[in-house]
């Protein structure tokens, strides 16, 4: 008989529970929306949303896609799953798949999209700095949009056309051009929500994760500049 060698992969998702305890939790993201099994919203109060548009921002490449800090900026996010704690937004990023068309984390009825963008907020009525709400089961509040190819995105080109500049790991580049948060988001604002974690180490389970239902469009060269500059951080 000959020996089939067997491999088994120490890398990835099902190693983090060795190294982050919390990813063995009973409420770890992403998840697969059933949506038959979503429930109506019910009289949940109307999510409302405000973000300051002329301020330094900056792109920073961390290691995975890119990020977008708003360097404390003022914004609002109240309402909806969030009773009445008044959230402000720290970052957003964007998560895109190494093969066009399945880089989504939260997928729908099993159905992946070519990305996914996650606008990170914190809860400021209760907590003194992302850090510290961060670790806490109602300290963080992600806003997901679905991105599909599609026409091109004029506001997610803002940073898209500036993605050559930070090709490395740690590179990071400010940039002022005015830029809507808002304009990033769906027309219609349906969405899921639940709660969850963050999908990347250390996974804390401390997020309320609102995913709104309509996607987005983005062209499918602004696709391949991302996949382009980011597989998983790595540079190709
Ligand atoms: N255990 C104390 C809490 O520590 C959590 C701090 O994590 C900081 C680094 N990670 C993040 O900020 C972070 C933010 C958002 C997302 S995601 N993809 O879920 O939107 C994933 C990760
Ligand atoms: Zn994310």
């Amino acid at each position: 008989p000959y020996l089939v060698p067997v491999v088994i992969l120490i890398v990835g998702p099902a190693t983090w529970v060795e190294k982050f305890p919390e990813a063995r939790g009973t409420r770890q993201s992403p998840v697969d929306i059933v949506t038959s099994r979503a429930s109506s919203g019910g009289s949940a109060p109307p999510l409302v949303w405000r973000y300051s548009v002329n301020h330094p921002r900056s792109v920073v490449n961390p290691g995975y896609c890119w990020r977008v800090d708003e360097n404390g900026y003022d914004s609002e996010l109240r309402g909806g799953p969030l009773g009445s704690d008044v959230y402000k937004l720290q970052q957003w990023h964007c998560h895109w798949g190494s093969v066009n068309g399945e880089g989504s984390e939260h997928t729908v009825d099993g159905r992946a999209f070519s990305g996914e963008l996650h606008l990170v907020h914190w809860n400021t009525s209760k907590y003194n700095s992302f850090t510290e709400a961060a670790g806490q089961p109602d300290g963080l509040a992600v806003l997901g949009v679905l991105l599909m190819v599609g026409s091109k995105h004029d506001e997610l080109d803002k940073v898209v056309r500036l993605l050559p500049y930070i090709q490395h790991k740690g590179d990071k580049v400010t940039f002022s051009e005015p830029l809507n948060p808002a304009n990033l988001l769906p027309k219609r604002i349906a969405y899921w929500t639940y709660p969850g974690s963050l999908t990347t180490p250390p996974c804390t389970e401390s997020v309320t994760w609102i995913l709104f239902k309509e996607p987005v469009q983005v062209s499918a060269e602004q696709v391949r500049l991302n996949l382009c500059y980011y597989v998983n951080g790595k540079n190709v």
